[in-house]
C-alpha cells in the first residue's frame, strides 16, 4: 500500500473524533456513535482504496452504514480489507470518561479476520515478549515468562486489565503474584496497544473484551512488532454458529497474529475522542477551531507518528449523527 494512504486514513479518524466529541457526557451513546459513523462513512468516499469492510458496525441488516461487506473508498486504489470502529468507547463518550477513540485499520484484501461481535480472551505484549508467551499457559506461568524475558521482577511488571466482574479471578491471581495492575474502565484497543508502545509502562494486556476490537488491536500490534493472541468466547450455540458462518471453523482455538492479520502490509490510525492511554481527546478552541491528537502506524516501516492537528471548523462539514438516527428510526 502506498504510504501516502496513512495521511488519508488519519483524516478519516479525525473527522470521526470531531463529530462524536460533541456528544461527550450527554448520556446518548447511540448519538455519539451515529455521529462518528456518518462522518467516517462520508469521509471514506475520498480515500484512494477499493475497500471492503470486514470489521464494522455490524451485519448489513442491522447497520445502515459501515456494515460488514460494504464497499468503501473511491475504488481507485489497492484492494484492501477495512476494520473500522468509528467510536471505540460509546459508553465512554456518553459518560465523559477516558479512552474513547475513532479507529481504522487497513490491510491487504483477505488478510483480516472476520471476527463476530462476541467476547474474545486476549493476551497482548510488546516486541520484547512477542513469540515468548502463550494464551494457553496459566496466568502465573505467563507472568514468570514475562519476567524472564523482560528482565523485570514481578513487582516491576505492569498488567492492564478491563475492570469487570468477569475478571475477578484474573485480578485476584495477578494480585497474588504481586504484579502491578492498571485497571481500565473501557477501551481495550487502547489497552492492548499500550502493552506494545515503546514509551508505555504497561508490559502485558490480559482479559476478555470485544473480538472486533481484538482484530483492530492486533493490526496495531503488527505495526508495533508486538503480539496479540486471542480466543473467541462464544456464549452458546447461536454465537458458535455465527463464528462458523464467518469462516472460523473451530471457534475456541487460539488465534495467533497470522490468523488475525495475515499480512505485513497494514496501516493503523486512531484519533482520541476523550483522553486516554496514549492520545489526548478533542479540544474545542474558541468558536472556530478544534484540536485533535492521532497516531498513525505502518507495519512495513514500523514508524509510529503522532499527529496534532488544529482544525478550522467552518471549513469542515461535521455530521452530528442526528440525520442517520432519524432515518433509522423511521425504517
Ligand atoms: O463493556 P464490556 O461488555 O466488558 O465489553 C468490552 C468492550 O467494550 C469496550 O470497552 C467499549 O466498546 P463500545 O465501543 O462498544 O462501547 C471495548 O473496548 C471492549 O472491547
Amino acid at each position: 500500500m502506498d504510504r501516502e494512504l496513512a495521511l488519508e486514513i488519519v483524516r478519516v479518524t479525525e473527522l470521526g473524533a470531531l463529530s462524536s466529541a460533541r456528544w461527550i457526557g450527554r448520556g446518548d451513546k447511540n448519538a455519539a456513535d451515529d455521529a462518528a459513523t456518518t462522518a467516517i462513512r462520508s469521509m471514506f468516499d475520498s480515500v484512494s482504496i477499493d475497500g471492503t469492510v470486514v470489521i464494522g458496525e455490524g451485519e448489513m441488516d442491522d447497520a445502515p452504514m459501515l456494515y460488514i461487506g460494504e464497499k468503501v473508498g473511491n475504488q481507485k486504489g489497492p484492494s484492501v480489507d477495512v476494520a473500522v470502529d468509528p467510536l471505540e468507547g460509546t459508553e465512554v463518550v456518553a459518560c465523559g470518561l477516558h479512552n474513547a477513540q475513532s479507529v481504522i485499520a487497513i490491510a491487504d484484501k483477505g488478510s483480516l479476520l472476520h471476527a463476530p461481535d462476541i467476547y474474545m480472551e486476549k493476551l497482548a505484549c510488546g516486541p520484547e515478549l512477542a513469540g515468548k508467551l502463550s494464551l494457553e499457559d496459566p496466568v502465573e506461568v505467563t507472568l514468570q515468562k514475562a519476567c524472564l524475558f523482560s528482565g523485570k521482577s514481578l513487582s516491576e511488571l505492569t498488567v492492564m486489565v478491563l475492570d469487570r466482574k468477569r475478571h475477578e479471578q484474573l485480578i485476584h491471581s495477578l494480585r497474588e503474584a504481586g504484579v502491578r495492575i492498571k485497571l481500565l474502565g473501557h477501551g481495550d484497543v487502547a489497552g492492548a496497544i499500550a502493552a506494545a508502545l515503546p514509551d508505555s509502562d504497561v508490559d502485558l494486556y490480559m482479559g476478555s473484551g470485544g473480538a472486533p476490537e481484538g482484530v483492530l488491536a492486533a493490526a496495531a500490534l503488527k505495526c508495533l512488532g508486538g503480539e496479540m493472541q486471542g480466543r473467541l468466547l462464544p456464549d452458546g450455540p447461536l454465537e458458535q454458529q455465527r463464528c462458523v458462518r464467518m469462516g472460523i471453523s473451530n471457534p475456541t482455538r487460539v488465534l495467533y497474529m497470522e490468523d488475525m492479520v495475515g499480512t505485513g502490509d497494514v496501516l493503523f490510525a486512531a484519533t482520541g475522542v476523550t483522553s486516554g492511554e496514549f492520545l489526548n481527546g478533542v479540544r474545542f478552541i474558541g468558536k472556530e477551531r478544534a484540536e485533535t491528537h492521532s497516531v498513525i502506524m505502518r507495519a512495513q516501516s514500523r514508524t509510529i507518528r503522532y499527529i496534532r492537528s488544529i482544525h478550522f471548523l467552518p471549513g469542515k462539514e461535521i455530521p452530528d449523527g442526528l440525520t442517520v438516527r432519524q432515518n433509522v428510526a423511521s425504517l
